[in-house]
């Protein structure tokens, strides 16, 4: 006898009627149940073959294993950091629109650094061109559902009530925040080196500390006084702990460590979970206080800032931002406020102090405007045309963010090829604006590619550091600023050289940075010596 029917008999024989049919309905969802998901597996599958063998037809790629892709070609905790960075520059004269990449069996990416493409996937709407997800999945745990990670119309609806928080009227008061915060830096380079004599620094952690100052005085009318004493800020510290643990996962060889689940287990990953509840802590914290003091104050607050303005926002039915939801912006905008500045600033130094000509013109130019004023006015961050060009060429370099990956939602057809729907994208804004087809002797750092002429004659998407279309980047006024702001203090009272002595290893970790540190000299200018 099968021993299906055997089973069934032995059941009716202990059980009732109505718990047979129990049964029955149970074994028939089960049977629903496993033929639903077989066919999303088939479903996926099939829609996996389609974009891949698309991807082999039209766009080539590197040679690879038939099974294994090119796992392994770029691989976790590769021995040399800068590979990443390489290896998005250097396939352009092969694949000059872009290449395939299969990063596994069930893997398959496509790479972008032709301006014309990269136009048409960044123009595309937010729903037709989402975040894809899974390149922010470690960041999650910490920055929540912000702007950053989300999509559809929660994205749409998040962006359409912080716009204001971006306008001109706000970030006007900022300036005089970016001028504490640049001062306090001179300060304390000052005090670095002695009179007639250089100093060695490392500008990152430099820089992140004061831009960590900057956006929470910004932002939240809060100083955490990060640049002097920043292991005794809870907020600071746990911030820093969790970009390490983040760049740690990173490297880690283990290829279980990509999934949460492994990864929660692990020391580190707990040590993750603890700091990220003191960064929420703080955060819900800072949000309560806020509101009673404008509960307080009866709405009458004499000063509008980010928060204000979160807390404030509604949409046209009258609703606001839950608290879960203003926290997810808090953490969001603070991380990704500070450190994508600071790495602008470390390179736009590094690439000043490899080339004085530059510099001393910046400095001659800032001399000039502010003569002899120690603030930096609204007014004048229109008046350092030198200094804006210098900035754009170190960001056309030395990209913050040098890729963003989207995951398409359409078809969408460029340059005589078709990108199907669910292709996973990744733009290489480093690839794009390092393009041998679009910038002459592109490896060379040339701060004339930005005079006003120069620029109009330029494919608008070879040059995309904050990226471009409705998911651009909403801070990048606030950064421009800072940045003028803080360089015009430096540049005024020192002269930067640099350490030849020390090896240069770029690497991309979170954002573009130098492992190990990027170490400059300083030295008071002639005129700030007597
Ligand atoms: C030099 C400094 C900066 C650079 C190079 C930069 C670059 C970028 C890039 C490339 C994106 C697109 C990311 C993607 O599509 O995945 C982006 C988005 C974003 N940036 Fe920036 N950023 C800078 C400064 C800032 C600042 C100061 C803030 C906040 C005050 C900020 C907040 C954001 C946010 C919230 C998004 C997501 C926008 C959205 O999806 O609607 N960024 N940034």
């Amino acid at each position: 006898m099968p021993i299906r029917r055997c089973v069934i008999i032995t059941l009716a024989m202990d059980v009732k009627e109505g718990e047979i049919f129990l049964l029955k309905i149970i074994y028939t969802l089960l049977f629903l149940s496993l033929v639903y998901i077989g066919g999303k597996l088939f479903q996926r599958f099939v829609r996996f073959y389609r974009i891949r063998k698309n991807l082999r037809n039209h766009w080539q790629g590197p040679k690879c294993h038939w099974f294994w892709g090119h796992l392994g070609m770029v691989t976790r905790g590769n021995k040399d950091p800068a590979r990443f960075i390489t290896f998005f520059t250097e396939k352009e004269k092969e694949f000059p629109l872009g290449f395939a990449i299969y990063p596994g069996p069930f893997r398959a990416v496509l790479l972008l650094h032709h301006p014309n493409i990269v136009k048409k996937v960044l123009s595309a709407s937010a729903w037709e061109a989402p975040k894809n997800r899974s390149s922010y999945a470690a960041l999650v745990p910490w920055l929540g559902e912000g702007l950053l990670v989300l999509n559809g119309h929660q994205w749409f609806r998040h962006r359409r009530l912080l716009t204001s928080a971006f306008h001109f009227d706000t970030l006007k008061p900022y300036v005089k925040k970016m001028n504490h915060c640049g001062k306090a830096l001179v300060k304390k380079w000052s005090s670095v080196i002695a009179d007639h004599t250089s100093g060695k620094i490392e500008v990152f952690q430099q820089f992140s500390l004061m831009a960590l100052d900057t956006i929470m005085n910004c932002l939240l009318s809060y100083e955490p006084n990060a640049q002097m004493q920043q292991s005794e800020n809870i907020y600071v510290s746990s911030i820093y702990t969790l970009s390490k643990l983040i760049i740690e996962r990173g490297r880690n060889k283990n290829l279980a460590m990509v999934f949460n689940f492994f990864y929660k287990r692990t020391k580190a990953g707990k040590d993750f979970q603890v700091n990220c509840d003191k960064v929420h802590q703080f955060s819900n914290t800072f949000m309560k206080q806020r509101r009673n003091e404008i509960a307080d104050m009866n709405g009458n607050r004499s000063h509008f800032d980010f928060l204000d303005i979160l807390l404030s926002a509604r949409d046209t039915d009258g609703n606001g931002l839950v608290d879960s939801e203003i926290r997810a912006e808090m953490d969001t905008f603070l991380f990704r406020g500070h450190d994508t500045t600071a790495s602008a600033l470390s390179w736009t130094l590094f690439a000043l102090a490899s080339h004085p000509q530059h510099q001393d013109k910046c400095a001659a130019e800032i001399m000039s405007v502010l003569g002899g004023r120690d603030e930096v006015s609204w007014s004048d961050l229109s008046s350092f045309p030198y200094l804006t060009r210098c900035i754009k060429e170190s960001l056309r370099m030395y990209p913050p963010v040098p890729v963003i990956s989207r995951r398409l939602d359409k078809d969408i057809g460029a340059e005589g090829k078709t990108i199907l729907k669910g292709t996973v994208v990744q733009i290489s804004i480093i690839g794009v604006q390092r393009s041998e087809l679009f910038w002459k002797d592109p490896q060379t750092f040339n701060p004339d590619r930005f005079t006003t002429e120069s620029a109009s004659q330029q494919n608008h998407h070879a040059f995309i550091p904050f990226s471009a279309g409705p998911r651009n980047c909403i801070g990048q006024n606030l950064a421009m600023n800072e940045i003028k702001v803080v360089l015009a203090h430096i540049l005024q009272k020192f002269k930067l050289t640099v350490d030849h002595n020390h090896k240069i290893v770029h690497c991309h970790e979170l954002i573009y940075r130098a492992r190990g540190g990027l170490y400059l000299y300083l030295e008071k200018r002639e005129d700030e010596k007597s």
